[in-house]
């Protein structure tokens, strides 16, 4: 390996779309490089990065930063760095362009070096694929191997393309907001705009999300706790530089100043927290966890926030939470407040639109008021009526609410879900809870007699349960306290011998997993007995029967534990049983849930508003203190009452906002097309067949691959010995756990892309005319350029201007050709012809050839500027009234960043400057000749 000497010149193997880089600083295992041009700084392990060293020979052409360039006469030595001289000028390595391409194909012509034109189509091809890989919006949306659910793909498309996303998801329970975090995230990694990820969730969720961020998007999270950082700091220093993608628990940070301070320091693009109600926040008063995330959101740029319950622990812990991701905008409580007011009257507008009426003349003013300019509203009475109304609720949309940083999809707002039955089962209070009936967990007070018989022993609920075991199903028990849930299992094991596992905070993580898991299985436990933390971000879709052995106060509490079933993936109905004790508080809950909020046949949007106003009155009726009738009634009008006014107000706008079926239905429906072409499988094919792959027929669009003989497979990532079976088929890879699914954004196809196109494979073909009796001429030069833009990952160059390739068809005479002979008709007219047969015409031909090459690049280059001047009006016309946009929204709606504007403004320029520097660099050629065509010879 040569020296990485600092200010010496390499280039990436595995990026060279990063430009030339050069060597900041290193130490014994270590070395770092800027690429300047791209902003990116990369560090690698010294032995065995994947970089090659720049190095001009006599008669390249170099060019300066500053922009002149000389022709190579000599290369001069000093200290490990190179001086190029030629013309009378010198250029010391350092003064390099950052922005320089090389030219391969043609020193391996000129050497008589050739591959089969096979090979040269199989690169052509996966040049063109991964244009439109990289050019296209749904790039990130691909790969995952999940439904194609349109509320989830919408809010990912949202969010993704912004600049630094900071948003609340808030799905109600079970939606998917991990999904829509995971389909985030992966969007972000994979357009390089987020490298360094954190990730902080509840310590008993963390396997969890490892395996659904590993299983469905192919992201390898490091789990870190202390031991992880201990091993890793001898390494690093800070243990959190040591890995890119981190995932911790939050009470691990909390409860270490010295690793929440590392985690700080070593920054990240990214940082996701699920359960996000736990972070409590009183004003003045934030709980440690709050705190721990507030002083990491302050220094990451992108901030996704995950609660199915935001209001949980009332308005103000809702609006803490939003300060985390905006505290410039959300500082002042009291206008909060004011704001949620207001939303009424604007839903009330969009409804009026969205009905096709046109708005009254208070409306209007109301509209006139809110939207300044209100253009679209002056052209509803115009032809294209439905148009402009369409622009005015988008109008309304944008500009008003929370929308921008808030998204909450309802069950009401989507496709069917199951059906929830409640099974509420009145019992006769025994006689041993005579003194306990305020009580909602009597067995716990409860103080067991002198002959030590059980609680179990004598509750009803225990023969509930026991009967319910009798039917064979998969039942999933939660309640309040771990001591129940321990009793419970003694109880089973004693009175029936139906296999059951516990769950419950005492237990180490793995073990919960693994009851988890047993439980999952359907061979195995039947039924799963769950203390509270049962409730939360499991996932038991799989059953269908929840016993709630008793109940919690917080309706938000209660929707958690029922989420566990009702949720995406359920096919069945969930039977909710509900077993409680007569005259007790625990009637008193259980029907005030169900005849007060009805809060177990559906979801009761309005039960935690209810819950903040009747609290109170709810505990003294538990206690029975209250008259339990005149609450139920009470509770009724006010869940009525608070359920239509969200409903009118705020919740409609956030629904619609945070969904809009018909264009998210049209992103669905464009991945199932690319899903469907099979474009990709038929590649692939050819291409593991290139580097050697076994492939096994499975079934219909799956296969079994296994690395073959040959040295490439060992690089392709993820190709173990053992083999891997893939599914080019969504649904097939979503109903079989031991299948890959394979798309074009999963890591084996991008590696295989990488491989190919980072190495000289198919760069350089040699053919003959299978027939040369024809018109055809004595030398074409078929040259594929790569028009390549270096820019910062956060401009997201791609977009407009992806790495493409040229096509450049030349004749004798330098006339282009490129339409005489499309590349399929070169295919098929011509055949490989053995380097060495060519070696002496190449070589009286030199002159010629070099000529037509030159005259291939200078029609690379007008090609390119065409190319760049076409996606230059592109980015234009799509960034420019989007920044606009951003700048007059930012003068009705406070929740726009300024960042965000600022970001939306400089992009513009900077991405004009960049793509204005795109070069062509000669990627693969061929050269068909008569000179030594199989018929001539
Ligand atoms: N698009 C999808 N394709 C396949 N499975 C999905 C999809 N969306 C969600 N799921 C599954 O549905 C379940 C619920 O999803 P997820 O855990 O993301 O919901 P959530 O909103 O985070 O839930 P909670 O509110 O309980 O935290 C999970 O098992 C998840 O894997």
């Amino acid at each position: 390996m040569d020296e990485f000497v600092g200010g010496s010149r390499w280039i990436s193997e595995t990026e060279p779309e990063l430009g030339l880089g050069m060597v900041l600083s290193g130490d014994a295992r270590r070395v770092t490089l800027l690429f300047h041009g791209s902003g990116e700084m990369r560090q690698y392990a010294r032995a065995g990065a994947p970089l090659a060293r720049v190095r001009f020979q006599p008669g390249d052409a170099v060019h300066s930063h500053e922009g002149w360039s000389l022709v190579v006469e000599s290369v001069e030595e000093t200290g490990g760095l190179f001086t190029y001289h030629g013309g009378g000028r010198q250029l010391p390595e350092t003064a390099l362009s950052n922005f320089i391409s090389f030219s391969k194909p043609q020193d391996r012509l000129f050497a008589g070096q050739a591959d089969p034109a096979a090979q040269f189509t199989l690169r052509v091809a996966a040049l063109e694929h991964q244009a439109r890989m990289r050019g296209s919006d749904l790039r990130g949306l691909l790969g995952p191997r999940i439904e194609l659910l349109p509320h989830q793909l919408w809010i990912a498309h949202e969010v993704a393309g912004r600049y630094a996303p900071r948003v609340l998801l808030a799905d109600e329970v079970g939606l998917g907001k991990t999904i829509e975090a995971g389909l985030i995230l992966h969007q972000r990694v994979l357009t390089g705009r987020s490298a360094r990820v954190l990730v902080l969730v509840p310590e008993s969720l963390l396997n969890q999300w490892f395996l659904e961020l590993r299983r469905r998007f192919n992201l390898a999270f490091s789990m870190f706790d202390e031991a992880r950082c201990i091993a890793a700091a001898q390494e690093a220093g800070n243990p959190f530089l040591s890995a890119q993608l981190v995932l911790a628990s939050i009470a691990f940070l909390t409860g270490s100043a010295e690793r929440l301070a590392q985690a700080e320091a070593a920054g990240w693009d990214l940082l996701i927290v699920d359960e996000a109600h736990h972070l409590a926040w009183e004003a003045g008063l934030p709980s440690p966890e709050y705190a721990t995330v507030e002083r990491l959101a302050a220094r990451t740029e992108g901030l996704l926030l995950l609660t199915a319950t935001p209001e949980q622990f009332g308005e103000e812990g809702h609006f803490a939470r939003l300060r985390l991701l905006d505290p410039d905008r959300f500082h002042d409580l009291d206008a909060f407040h004011a704001e949620q007011a207001d939303y009424r009257a604007i839903a009330r507008v969009v409804d009026t639109l969205l009905a096709g009426q046109a708005p009254g003349a208070a409306d209007a003013e109301l509209l006139r008021g809110r939207l300044g300019e209100a253009t679209a509203l002056d052209a509803l009475g115009d032809a294209d009526a439905e148009q402009a109304r369409e622009r005015l609720i988008e109008q309304l949309l944008d500009r008003h609410g929370t929308g921008r940083v808030l998204f909450r999809n309802s069950r009401s707002a989507l496709a069917q879900f199951p059906r929830r039955v409640p099974h509420l089962l009145a019992l006769p209070c025994p006689a041993a809870y005579a003194a306990l009936a305020h009580s909602p967990t009597p067995e716990r007070a409860w103080q067991p007699a002198a002959d030590g018989r059980p609680w179990w022993r004598f509750d009803p609920r225990v023969d509930v349960l026991l009967e319910l075991l009798e039917h064979g199903d998969k039942v999933l028990l939660i309640c309040a306290r771990k001591e129940t849930a321990i009793d419970l299992d003694e109880a089973l094991r004693t009175r029936s011998g139906v296999p059951a596992a516990l769950f419950h905070e005492d237990m180490p993580l793995l073990a919960r997993d693994r009851a988890a898991a047993w439980f999952a299985d359907r061979d195995g436990a039947r039924v799963l007995l769950c203390s509270e933390i049962g409730s939360e971000g499991r996932n038991f879709q799989f059953a269908q029967h929840l016993v709630l052995f008793d109940l919690p106060a917080d309706p938000d509490l209660l929707e958690q534990r029922i989420g566990r079933l009702d949720r995406i993936g359920q096919r069945g109905d969930i039977h909710l049983h509900v077993p409680y004790l007569r005259d007790t508080a625990q009637e008193a809950l259980a029907r005030w849930y169900d005849e007060g909020l009805d809060a177990f046949a559906r979801h009761a949007r309005a039960a935690p508003a209810v819950y903040r106003v009747m609290a109170e009155r709810l505990h003294a009726a538990l206690g029975r203190r209250d008259d339990l009738a005149a609450l139920l009634a009470d509770t009724r009008a006010l869940a009525a009452e608070l359920g239509a006014a969200l409903e009118a107000g705020r919740d409609r706008l956030l629904e619609r906002h945070s969904y809009r079926p018909q264009p998210a239905g049209a992103l669905a429906a464009r991945i199932a097309a690319i899903d469907a072409d099979g474009e990709l499988e038929g590649f692939m094919e050819r291409l593991f067949d290139h580097f050697g792959v076994d492939q096994e027929e499975h079934s219909e669009h799956a296969r079994v691959l296994r690395p073959g003989e040959a040295l490439y497979t060992a690089a392709l990532p993820g190709l173990a010995d053992e083999g891997l079976t893939v599914s080019f088929e969504r649904r097939r890879a979503l109903a079989r756990e031991d299948m890959e699914f394979l798309s074009w954004e999963h890591p084996l196809v991008s590696g295989a892309f990488e491989l190919l196109l980072g190495s000289e494979h198919g760069n350089c073909a040699l053919a003959g005319w299978t027939d040369a009796a024809g018109d055809v001429p004595e030398w074409l030069v078929e040259a594929v350029f790569v028009l390549e833009c270096v820019a910062p990952r956060a401009l997201q160059v791609d977009r407009y201007l992806p790495p493409q390739p040229l096509r450049v068809v030349l004749d004798p005479h330098l006339h282009l050709r490129g339409d005489d002979y499309p590349a399929a008709r070169l295919d098929a007219a011509t055949r490989d012809l053995p380097a060495a047969a060519l070696r002496e015409p190449l070589g009286a031909h030199q002159r010629l050839l070099r000529r037509m090459l030159d005259a291939a690049a200078i029609a690379a280059s007008t090609l390119a500027e065409q190319r760049v001047q076409a996606a230059l009006t592109r980015m234009q016309a799509e960034l420019t009234p989007e920044a606009e946009r951003l700048r007059s929204l930012a003068a009705v709606n406070p929740n726009v960043r300024v960042t965000e504007i600022e970001f939306a403004e400089t992009r513009i320029a900077e991405l004009y400057r960049h793509m204005h520097a795109a070069r062509p660099r000669l990627d693969a050629l061929r050269v068909v000749t008569t000179i030594a065509s199989p018929s001539t010879t």
